[in-house]
């Protein structure tokens, strides 16, 4: 299987008041394309930071990553990221059809941003909400229209960050069937960070344990199941329950917990992180917005202008 994305030697070391901090080790994974593979580590283990410098937000203090063999330099154009806090991720302003639209603005025209929208919309069963706007629904909506706004722009990759972590039980259910279901259609190819074993194993072709911080690979485990994945059967049948546990033996869960101290510099660190990143994204979206509006209006001014010479030598 050709590798849409590589990883190697990767290694993140952030430089913080209190000195620096190695997040990242050594990390070296491949992610084939058309694959769904699942990341998941204990906590504060450098999930995000990887996530991170996947998407270009940060570059990394040493290693490489390549998307279909182009070095990661900056947020790639054919990359989308599905967060897990969807109620800060669509815009309360827009419409349902307006958020999945929003980033299509650059390079499609009004009617191919419309029928991409309509589509995505209907992947994920939305069609009807369409016009309503985002707070008018309940969180899984909400989180459906984030993947739809993701899929509507026809990734290469999709980074999911704890994309189901904000939701209850049956929704989350719901939509992990809704990203096989999406996955399987389309041949997406799709990274997805939890913190759920379960959830982890029900999802992935495979799933990538990392170790605690700084991270590492652990394990990378072949997912044998059968492509059609069903949340009663699956969930009970050996290959599940057997991968569940080696997942659970390899993190360890059921150790002590770890220093309060400690606990809570990584909890410090992180709600930083956080807003940084909500930052970042924002400007990054401004930045594609202004652009896409000031290409708009070139094109708006020439098409003025040809109509007024079309005018002038009638
Ligand atoms: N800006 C920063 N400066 C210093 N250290 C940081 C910074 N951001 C993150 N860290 C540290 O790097 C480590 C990895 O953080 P990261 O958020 O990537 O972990 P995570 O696995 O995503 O955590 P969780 O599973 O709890 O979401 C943590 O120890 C964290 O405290």
């Amino acid at each position: 299987m050709t590798a849409m994305l590589e990883v190697t030697g990767l290694g993140h070391t952030y430089q913080a008041k209190d000195g620096a901090h190695t997040a990242i080790a050594d990390l070296s994974f491949r992610v084939g394309a058309g694959e769904l593979v699942c990341v998941v580590g204990p906590s504060g283990c450098g999930k995000s930071t990887l996530l991170r410098t996947i998407s270009g937000l940060i570059r990394p203090s040493k290693g490489e990553i390549t998307l279909h063999g182009d070095e990661v330099r900056g947020v790639p154009d054919d990359l989308a990221v599905v967060f897990q806090d969807y109620s800060r991720s669509l815009f309360p302003w827009l419409t349902v059809q307006g958020n999945v639209e929003f980033p299509l603005r650059r390079g499609l025209s009004r009617a191919q941003r419309r029928t991409r929208a309509a589509e995505a919309l209907e992947w994920v069963g939305l069609s009807a909400a369409a016009r309503k706007h985002p707070w008018q629904l309940s969180g899984g909506m909400q989180q459906r229209v984030a993947i739809a706004r993701a899929l509507a722009y026809r990734p290469a990759l999709l980074l999911m960050d704890e994309p189901f972590a904000s939701v209850d039980a049956q929704t989350r259910f719901e939509l992990e069937d809704l990203l096989l279901k999406v996955r399987a259609e389309h041949d997406t190819t799709v990274l997805v960070v939890t913190h759920d074993i379960d959830e982890s194993v029900y999802l992935g072709d495979r799933v990538l344990v990392l170790s605690g911080s700084p991270a590492s690979v652990v394990a990378d485990l072949r997912v044998d199941l059968p492509a059609r994945r069903d949340q009663v059967t699956t969930r009970e049948s050996e290959t599940f329950v057997a991968l569940r546990a080696e997942v659970a033996r390899l993190l360890n869960v059921g150790k002590p917990a770890e220093d309060v101290a400690d606990r809570r510099r990584v909890d410090e660190h992180r709600v930083d992180e956080h807003r940084a990143d909500e930052r970042r994204a924002d400007e990054h979206r401004a930045a594609r917005w202004a652009e896409a509006e000031r290409a708009e209006t070139e094109r708006a001014g020439l098409v003025a202008a040809h109509e007024r010479d079309d005018l002038f030598s009638r």
